[in-house]
């Protein structure tokens, strides 16, 4: 991997046009040329390593969970998963999907924020620490604590979702099907540490999930049980299952 992210940057270098900037690597370096005479400076070769290489591990792993999540999740609500089919014949047809259709899918919308919910892939989120003395809920906390602000407690909360530990896409739709936003849908977690790749996610699943959905159906091999007790993993993977996906003609 390491070598996979030098070696490309050695490529960009070579091409590097200040006036034409391509991506985040190209802006590095130009800031890199820029700082040249300051000592230190955080633009070095190694920095750019960490920042892509966190970038790749942070937004591969998650994306790729909640997709394993949403799968057998349509393998096991057969139902859900030919809602969600018939939206995605209405609205896209035969195209290729765009993350502007999402707007007129309510239901599969709807589905995909469930599948993050209920999947719940970063349960005890990332460690933070107080940044000064805090009182919460009548306990003191001093500037310092080490605190996990579990994403689980607010994911699984029953004053927020009617049935916590189910897996029910009408917790994001009002009585008339349109899309319900809840401000306790944070499996990105808040505040400004959240994700930043929380936009970027939320395109991706979608795209992936529609036009996986728009040419195959998601089945368990005859007989197989489906169980959603989740595995152990850097997140939270669900278990490994045989599936078949069914071409849709
Ligand atoms: C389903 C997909 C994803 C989920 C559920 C997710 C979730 C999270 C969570 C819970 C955090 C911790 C926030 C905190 O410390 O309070 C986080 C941080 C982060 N995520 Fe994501 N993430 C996803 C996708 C991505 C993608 C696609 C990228 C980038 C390409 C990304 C990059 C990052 C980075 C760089 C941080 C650290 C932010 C910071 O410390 O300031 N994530 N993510």
């Amino acid at each position: 991997m390491r070598q996979f992210v030098t070696g490309t940057f050695t490529k960009y270098k070579d091409q590097l046009d200040a006036n034409d900037q391509r991506n985040l690597i190209d802006a590095f370096f130009i800031k890199q040329q820029e700082e040249k005479s300051k000592s230190p400076t955080y633009f070095h070769d190694k920095n750019l390593t960490a920042v892509i290489t966190n970038l790749f591990s942070a937004g591969m792993e998650t994306t790729s969970t909640t997709l394993r999540w949403g799968l057998l999740l349509m393998m096991k609500y057969p139902e859900i998963q030919k809602d969600v089919q018939k939206e995605i014949d209405k609205v896209i047809g035969c195209a290729v999907p765009q993350t502007e259709h999402r707007k007129e899918m309510p239901y599969t919308d709807a589905v995909i924020h469930e599948i993050q919910r209920f999947g719940n892939i970063v349960p005890s989120n990332i460690p933070h620490a107080t940044t000064q003395d805090v009182t919460f809920k009548g306990y003191f906390l001093p500037k310092g604590t080490y605190v996990i602000p579990l994403l689980t407690s607010i994911l699984r909360d029953e004053d927020h979702f009617e049935k916590p530990d189910e897996f029910y896409p009408q917790h994001f739709l009002d009585s008339k099907g349109n899309f319900l936003k809840k401000e306790a849908f944070l499996p990105f977690s808040a505040g400004k540490r959240s994700c930043v790749g929380e936009n970027l996610a939320k395109m991706e699943l979608f795209l992936f999930f529609t036009r996986l959905l728009q040419n195959f159906t998601f089945q368990a091999p005859h007989g197989a049980k489906l169980d959603l007790t989740p595995a152990v993993g850097f997140t939270t993977p669900p278990m490994s299952h045989d599936m078949c996906a069914v071409p849709r003609t």
